[in-house]
């Protein structure tokens, strides 16, 4: 087993003991537990990503709950370590959970907490502004400017996609991939196709009204569809954005078939997780199709790209930031942190894990329960009534 790594403890003498696997933004979430009798281990190790082993050492003997990052593997070693050592709860600072065995959590009794809601807009301005960066060549026109080769204006220089009138195209219309078609319609008045399991109302409702509001005004409406299949989001949209969970329906959803029958000059965006595309075959397609573009912030074996991925032009790339503004990432922590103790204190689950505003209110105590709890009719937890 590793050894026990560096740790920063705050209230020591609290009752509970709650590790958090990483440092996090913001100060309410330590509050938040000392407030509430918590001895709190924040382990400070310089390693990026701690393994089942570190982990390991972290829980020790005894511990009530722990928050953890969705670079972790949380299964049966460290569901039951925990359930040793006395513990009932566990959250990943994430709305994602696909790094989480919920079924190894329920064995053993452990409630699974996410943070849903605090990273919608948050994570939906960095997918628009990756689409933004691929459709008009920000990147590449950028490193032209710095490599010193910008001799003037010319008709042909940077020549990228027009958006408005387009159509977008969004899968996985759940609370993220909602909020970017709204900013892309509302922004960009595109036109939308979207699928997804179930039908996303509210969007569709949003796009009529708009429409509507654009026609009054002598606009061009804005239209939707609900698409039956997700080739037909592909065949027809001019920028696609990848919304879905990652799952066994979702993994490498985008493939060679997929790809081929987009259109040549389609811009796609990936802020979901990485192996929702599959990313050898997205090199190939971007080697074939030089007016093709991509948008990626997630990767299928992060912190790894693909080979020849980082040579390719038409790709913009960054590190898995989609969440990452202050006010989300405090969120996440409070969000995670509030998961914890709600569970150690025996706390119902709240009704609604789309509003967790109250949760979020730094004048206001927050309330007396979990905010989102992914396993809670699986332990039979009780809902809350507020
Ligand atoms: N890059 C980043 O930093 C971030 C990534 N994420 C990822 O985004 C995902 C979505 O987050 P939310 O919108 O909050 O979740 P959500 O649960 O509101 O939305 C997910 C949607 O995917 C749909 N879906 C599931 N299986 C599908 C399938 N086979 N085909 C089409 N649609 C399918 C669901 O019906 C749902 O509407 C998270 O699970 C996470 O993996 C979330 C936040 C930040
Ligand atoms: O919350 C998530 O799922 C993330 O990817 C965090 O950025």
């Amino acid at each position: 087993m590793a050894k026990p790594i560096s740790m920063e403890v705050w209230n020591p003498s609290g009752k509970y003991r709650v590790v958090s696997t990483k440092s996090m933004p913001g100060a309410r979430w330590i509050r938040l537990l000392t407030d509430n009798d918590c001895r709190l281990e924040i382990c400070t190790d310089p390693k990026t990503i701690l393994s089942v082993d570190d982990i390991l050492a972290l829980i020790g003997d005894r511990c009530d709950g722990i928050i953890g990052q969705l670079t972790e593997d949380w299964g049966e070693v460290l569901f039951s370590a925990l359930k040793r050592a006395g513990g009932t709860a566990f959250s990943n600072m994430a709305v994602g959970y696909n790094n989480v065995d919920v079924e190894a959590a329920n064995r053993n009794g452990i409630a699974v907490g996410n943070t849903p809601g605090v990273l919608t807009e948050t994570t939906a301005e960095l997918a628009a502004s990756l689409t933004l960066s691929a459709a008009r060549r920000i990147v590449e026109a950028d490193q032209f400017m710095r490599a010193g080769l910008y001799e003037g204006w010319l008709p042909y220089l940077f020549v990228g996609n027009l958006l408005k009138g387009q159509t977008v195209g969004v899968i996985g219309a759940g609370r993220i991939g909602s909020a970017y078609a709204r900013m892309m319609i509302e922004g960009f008045k595109m036109n939308l196709i979207y699928y997804d399991l179930y039908q996303a109302t509210r969007l569709e409702k949003f796009v009529t009204a708009y429409g509507q509001f654009l026609k009054a005004n002598g606009e061009q409406p804005v239209t939707w569809k609900r698409a039956a299949t997700m080739e037909d989001v592909l065949r027809e949209a001019d920028v696609i954005s990848l919304h879905p969970v990652l799952d066994k329906t979702t993994y490498h959803l985008i493939n060679p078939e997929r790809l081929a029958i987009m259109k040549k000059e389609a811009v796609l965006v990936n802020a979901s997780r990485g192996p929702v595309i599959d990313e050898l075959a997205l090199v190939e397609h971007l080697k074939a199709n030089p007016m093709f573009r991509v948008g990626l912030d997630v990767f299928e074996d992060e912190p790894y790209m693909k080979p020849g991925l980082a040579d390719m032009k038409n790709a913009v790339v960054v590190p898995h930031i989609a969440s990452a503004s202050k006010w989300t990432r405090e969120g996440m922590a409070t969000l995670a942190a509030l998961n914890v103790l709600g569970k150690i204190k025996g706390y119902p689950v709240w009704g609604n894990p789309n509003q967790v505003e109250p949760f979020l209110n730094e004048n206001a105590a927050p309330p007396p329960a979990c905010p989102s709890i992914v396993n809670a009719k699986q332990l039979g937890l009780p809902s809350s009534k507020l």
